[in-house]
C-alpha cells in the first residue's frame, strides 16, 4: 500500500515581485510501514515538503497523494481531521498546549484522536520524562517539550508520522534514547514516517533516504 505519492510537484514562494522555486517537479512514493529521511542543506525544502504533505501549505502544480486522498480534493477541514487523526506532526515549535500539564496534553490528543487513555504515562517514562506529567509545557527544557510532542504522536495511533528535527535540541545520548523510541514504535504500529534532519547518522536509521539539494531531483 502507498502512503505518499507525490509527482511532478512545483512549489515556489512570493516574496515581493519575486518568486523563489522551491521544488520544480519533485517526486516521490513512500509505502506504508516505510520511512524515509528528507535531508539537503538548510532552505532546500525540507520543513515545506512536510508543511504540503500535512496540508498546511498549498502547491502550485502536480499531484499529492496522502493516505489515499488527494491532498488538493480535501478542504481545510478535512486536512484537520486527517491531522487529528491519521497524520501524526512533530514540528519544531510544539504543539503542546500551555494551559495543559504534559499528562492533560497527551490524554487530550489521544481523546481527539479517538483512542484510550491507557498508556499516556508508559509513553512519558519510555521517552525519559516520568515525574514530569504534572508539569506544564513552560516548566520542562526545550528537549523535554520535543520528548513530550513525540508522546502525542505515539498516543494518537497515527498512519504517518511527519516529523521535523525530531531529535535537533537533543544531546547526543538523548537523541539516541529518542530515535530508538521512535523506529520501535515505528516498526511496532507499522506506520510511515518521514523525518527531516540534518544528523546524517539518524538518517542513516530510515529505509530511504531523498536529498533535497538542487530540488530532489534524482
Ligand atoms: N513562508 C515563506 N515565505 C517565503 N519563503 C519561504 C517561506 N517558507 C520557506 N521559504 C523559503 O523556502 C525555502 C525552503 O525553506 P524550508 O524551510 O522548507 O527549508 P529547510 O530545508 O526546511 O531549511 P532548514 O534546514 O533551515 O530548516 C527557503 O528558501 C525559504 O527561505
Amino acid at each position: 500500500m502507498t502512503s505518499v505519492n507525490v509527482s511532478g510537484l512545483r512549489k515556489s514562494y512570493a516574496t515581493g515581485a519575486e518568486a523563489v522555486p522551491v521544488f520544480t517537479g519533485l517526486s516521490l512514493r513512500l509505502a506504508s510501514h516505510e520511512s524515509l529521511a528528507l535531508t539537503g542543506p538548510s532552505g532546500s525544502g525540507k520543513s515545506t515538503l512536510l508543511n504540503i504533505l500535512c496540508g498546511l501549505e498549498g502547491i502550485d502544480g502536480g499531484e499529492v497523494h496522502v493516505l489515499g486522498h488527494e491532498g488538493a480534493s480535501l478542504s481545510n477541514d478535512q486536512w484537520a481531521g486527517l491531522r487529528r487523526q491519521r497524520i501524526g506532526v512533530v514540528f519544531q515549535d510544539s504543539n503542546l498546549m500551555p494551559a495543559l500539564t504534559l499528562e492533560e496534553n497527551l490524554k487530550l490528543r489521544a481523546d481527539l484522536a479517538g483512542r484510550s487513555f491507557g498508556p499516556v504515562r508508559d509513553w512519558l517514562s519510555r521517552l525519559g520524562l516520568a515525574g514530569l506529567e504534572d508539569r506544564y509545557p513552560d516548566q520542562v527544557s526545550g528537549g523535554q517539550r520535543q520528548r513530550a510532542a513525540l508522546a502525542m504522536v505515539f498516543v494518537m495511533g497515527p498512519d504517518l508520522v511527519l516529523a521535523d528535527e525530531p531529535t535537533g535540541s537533543l544531546d547526543r545520548h538523548t537523541a539516541r534514547d529518542v530515535a530508538d523510541a521512535l523506529f520501535h514504535w515505528q516498526q511496532a504500529q507499522g506506520c510511515s514516517l518521514i523525518l527531516a534532519t540534518h544528523d546524517l547518522e539518524l538518517a542513516d536509521r530510515c529505509n530511504r533516504r531523498l536529498d533535497l539539494a538542487g530540488g530532489g531531483q534524482q
